[in-house]
């Protein structure tokens, strides 16, 4: 805007010399001011740039909190719904986009808005009729870019699931928990035909939307030479009929050259970015304004037993249940087996006895209180599919309860129980060893991960355990030592253990048969073996090798 102003000034200091009236100081000082106002223009870009980067970091960061503090507020069988994963997705690659759209807007609003004002207002104070060039330039760009915000709602709909697909299979190509087994099995083309084939099914939907965008910004950049021509005749017509000074024509018809530059690099780079990630960034917004359910509050109630009533659950994209209709008290301080054949539903009734997942039938109590009102806090669970954290050995043992004390010595003892042994050839910094190559630490073998898994469902203080397959990788005679140290471990808790290990699910007080999601007998280890049933089937089949 002062550009505009000491260029007027410098335009008619020049006319004015030319007709000598002024001498030459006048123009060497506007030229000076004009100089001036160049610099200030470049130093406040510059400055808005910096704080530009680390604005949007630190925004980002803030942003994404939110998104992690409401993805940890959901509820756990949410993740089996694809379409939940998808708006997870879609939330994720919002958050990125928000802090641009919102810098955008503040431009728009403070920036380009006010230039248009001022040019406006500047041109009107010249001659009326020129102010509606801006106009004539400004309302068309913004009204087609709001058609265009929904094809762009649309394509960021659409595309969510593609663009997962093609994630995953990329995954399968390059991520170091698929590469081996992918390289050996030769499937890298079949990963790379099925991934070469979702990016052309988003390539064509996305081809449809821009050049869906690409007509209309032609037609924009119609409109906006027209007016910019417009502007250009009425000053010349208006400096013929001497209704505005020479300097004023020039300054104008240099400005303009800028109000031109301007408008196109807003539709072209900054609306157009800006109506592109639109629906992005509202899926974002949707996500995080999404209510928050109650995931449980309640703490567990004093030596409950625990209680199913017609239990069923049916995953999202299942057409039977993997539960079914399934009646179960578990007594306070009792430790339960169960057993069955695989895909029978153990895991998953374990994970609505954890309160995990809801039922989508019947109840599942704590005493008097539903599992899914009740917190978390004294639960305690060791996964059939564990995770390796790649931080140190102390972290992925206390993660599974930082508000708990953990000296080195505690640790030291958990990992101990849990048969990790912290040899310096492995351990070169004891407990304080980074695990994983994520971050450069040692890797460990997936029995070493397991036992490390053990300890952080050992150290975590609980009245309820479920241990769901804790040994699968680890080798027999430290399995039968861990369950000789679990029996012990239950004894003051309410313990579910699932295994395929028949032998090693006699220290149970009861072991629970299931069969297609159904409980088809339950008793003890020898009133089992004793009954001619699917138990005693397993268990001689498991003897013979033995045998
Ligand atoms: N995410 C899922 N979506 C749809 N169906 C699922 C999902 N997870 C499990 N199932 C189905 O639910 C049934 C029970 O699975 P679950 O994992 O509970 O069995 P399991 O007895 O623990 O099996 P395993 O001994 O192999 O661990 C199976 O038929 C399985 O196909």
């Amino acid at each position: 805007m002062l550009q505009v102003l000491v260029m007027q000034w410098f335009f008619d200091a020049a006319t004015e010399y030319a007709n000598h009236n002024r001498n030459l100081g006048m123009i060497l000082f506007s030229l000076g001011g004009l100089a001036v106002v160049y610099l200030f223009y470049h130093f406040m870009d510059g400055l808005g740039n910096c704080y530009e980067e680390i604005f949007g970091l630190s925004v980002g960061q803030h942003l994404n909190k939110l998104m992690f503090k409401r993805i940890d507020s959901l509820n756990a069988s949410e993740f089996e719904d694809t379409s939940r994963l998808d708006t997870i997705h879609k939330s994720v690659n919002g958050s990125g986009k928000l802090i641009w759209i919102g810098v955008t807007l503040l431009d728009i609003v403070f920036y380009y808005t006010t230039y248009f004002i001022f040019m406006g207002w500047y041109l009107f104070s010249l001659k009326p009729i020129l102010a509606l060039s801006v106009v004539i330039v400004f309302v068309p760009v913004i009204l087609s870019q709001l058609v265009l915000v929904s094809s762009f709602k649309h394509l960021e709909a659409a595309s969510a699931p593609i663009r997962r697909e093609y994630e995953y299979y990329e995954r399968c190509l390059t991520d170091k928990e698929y590469f081996k087994e992918t390289r050996l099995l030769g499937a890298t083309a079949f990963f790379n035909d099925l991934y070469t084939s979702s990016i052309h099914r988003l390539n064509r939907m996305v081809f449809r939307t821009q050049l869906r965008k690409h007509l209309v910004q032609l037609t924009l950049n119609i409109v906006t030479v027209t007016g910019y021509g417009l502007i250009v005749y009425m000053l010349f017509v208006s400096v013929m009929k001497q209704e505005i000074s020479i300097g004023a024509f020039a300054a104008v018809l240099a400005s303009i050259g800028s109000l031109y530059r301007f408008m196109n690099k807003l539709i072209s780079e900054r609306i157009a970015w800006a109506t592109e990630n639109i629906g992005s960034t509202e899926n974002y917004l949707d996500f995080i304004d999404e209510p928050i359910q109650d995931t449980g509050s309640m703490p567990m109630p004093a030596e409950s037993d625990i209680e199913l009533r017609g239990v069923s659950f049916k995953y999202p994209v299942a057409t039977s249940n993997a539960v079914d209709r399934v009646d179960l008290i578990i007594p306070y301080k009792q430790t339960v087996a169960l057993v069955g054949e695989n895909g029978s539903g153990k895991t998953t009734l374990c994970r609505m006895i954890m309160g995990l997942y809801p039922p989508t039938e019947g109840e599942v109590r704590y005493g008097k209180v539903q599992a899914s009102q009740v917190s978390y806090d004294r639960t305690s669970a060791i996964f059939q599919k564990y995770r390796e954290y790649n931080t140190t050995l102390k972290e992925n043992v206390r993660i599974s309860q930082m508000q708990k004390k953990a000296e080195d010595a505690a640790i030291s003892s958990v990992c101990e129980e849990a048969g990790v042994l912290i040899s310096s050839e492995v351990y070169t910094e004891g407990i304080h060893t980074m695990l994983g190559r994520e971050f450069g630490g040692t890797d460990l073998s997936g029995g070493q991960w397991q036992r490390i898994a053990i300890a952080r469902g050992l150290f975590r203080d609980s009245d309820l355990i479920i241990l769901d397959e804790p040994t699968a990788a680890i080798d027999p005679l430290e399995e039968t030592r861990l369950y000789n140290d679990f029996s012990t471990i239950c004894q003051d808790k309410t313990a579910v253990i699932v295994s395929h290990r028949l032998g090693s699910v006699k220290l149970a007080d009861r072991i629970i048969v299931m069969k297609e999601g159904r409980i088809v007998q339950e008793g003890t280890h020898d009133e089992l073996i004793g009954t001619e049933g699917e138990y005693q089937r397993m268990y001689e089949s498991q003897r013979k090798w033995y045998a």
